[in-house]
């Protein structure tokens, strides 16, 4: 079991209000995609999380155990990140192998093999590595490390096409072989959408979505006709969106449909995509998208 329970948290730096009152659960063994905007309080959320800043308000806890300053229960979790936790002047292979020999059960066959797939250089001073490579040397220690929650915030930054492929297969591959919670942030929501069996999204420091990939799928509808006849036909349903084309209109719809209303036969419904999804969700008054 490794169940991570954030209760009531709040975050303010200074007079800005990062976190308002966030609660969520992060159970065992699934993989949840962290989704936010661009200063959404992503990142403030994981590092509160694994104690590298406090929260000025509310609980995480780990299977009931509160996280905060629990170096056995923080054990439990790693995070990779963009902060330089290696010193610039460490090859790659002392890196593997100083965290080697911090973790037990460090998956050192899985190093091995990532390395060569990844075709890393190991005797590269980690400061000299490439923007990606910084990110595959972390990702490589994160796949392997025997920890029971696993975060990735921006794990693909700076990650080619075929290296990002590379690692959600990989990952996929880990998380099947070792079942895990894993936790990843990224602005990747298309790559990711297939990969994760949880969605949470955070807004302006409040949590908007949060359930499993499945239902927020069905909620999540296009639908296109007339305007006159889908304005009639999405009357009173949950509208995050429009947009016009010719003589056409398409509702963006994130809620139920109401089934005992007739669908006219020039209106047309059709799913959503996770990433149309975020993007009118988290649409800010008087942005502009699509030319809508
Ligand atoms: N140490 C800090 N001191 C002051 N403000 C901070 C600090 N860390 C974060 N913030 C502010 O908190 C807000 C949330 O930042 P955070 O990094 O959590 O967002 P994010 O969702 O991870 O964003 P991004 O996707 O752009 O990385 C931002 O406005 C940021 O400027």
């Amino acid at each position: 079991m490794s169940t991570i329970k954030v209760e009531h948290l709040n975050k303010h730096f200074r007079k800005q209000k990062v976190l308002d009152d966030i609660n969520l659960t992060f159970g065992s063994n699934q993989i949840y995609g962290l989704l936010g905007r661009n200063g959404a309080g992503k990142s403030t959320l994981l590092n509160i999380i694994t104690d590298r800043i406090f929260a000025s308000a509310g609980h995480v806890k780990l299977d009931g155990e509160n996280l905060h300053d629990n170096g056995d229960m923080l054990a439990k979790v790693f995070m990779m990140s963009q902060d330089n936790l290696y010193p610039d002047s460490m090859k790659v292979k002392t890196i593997i192998k100083t965290t080697a020999t911090l973790y037990d059960h460090f998956n050192q066959p899985l190093a091995d093999d990532l390395v060569k797939k990844f075709d890393v250089n190991l005797n590269t001073k980690f400061s000299k590595l490439s923007t990606g490579y910084h990110s595959i040397v972390k990702l490589i220690i994160a796949l392997c490390v025997p920890a029971s929650i696993i975060i990735f915030d921006e794990p693909t930054l700076g990650l080619d096409a075929n290296h990002r492929e590379l690692f959600y297969s990989e990952l996929i591959q880990s998380y099947s072989e070792t079942p895990r919670t894993i936790i990843i942030a990224t602005h990747l929501i298309d790559e990711v959408a297939n990969l994760v069996n949880n969605v949470v999204i955070i807004n302006d420091g409040h949590v908007i979505v949060n359930d499993d990939n499945e239902t927020v799928i069905k909620k999540a509808h296009t639908i296109t006709g007339p305007e006159k006849e889908l304005d009639g036909y999405c009357d009173g349903l949950n509208i995050i969106g429009s947009k016009r084309l010719g003589n056409l209109k398409t509702n963006y719809i994130y809620g139920p449909l109401n089934d005992q209303r007739m669908l006219p036969d020039t209106v047309k419904i059709e799913g959503l995509d996770l990433q149309t999804l975020f993007i009118y969700l988290t649409k800010r008054d008087g942005e502009v998208i699509n030319n809508e």
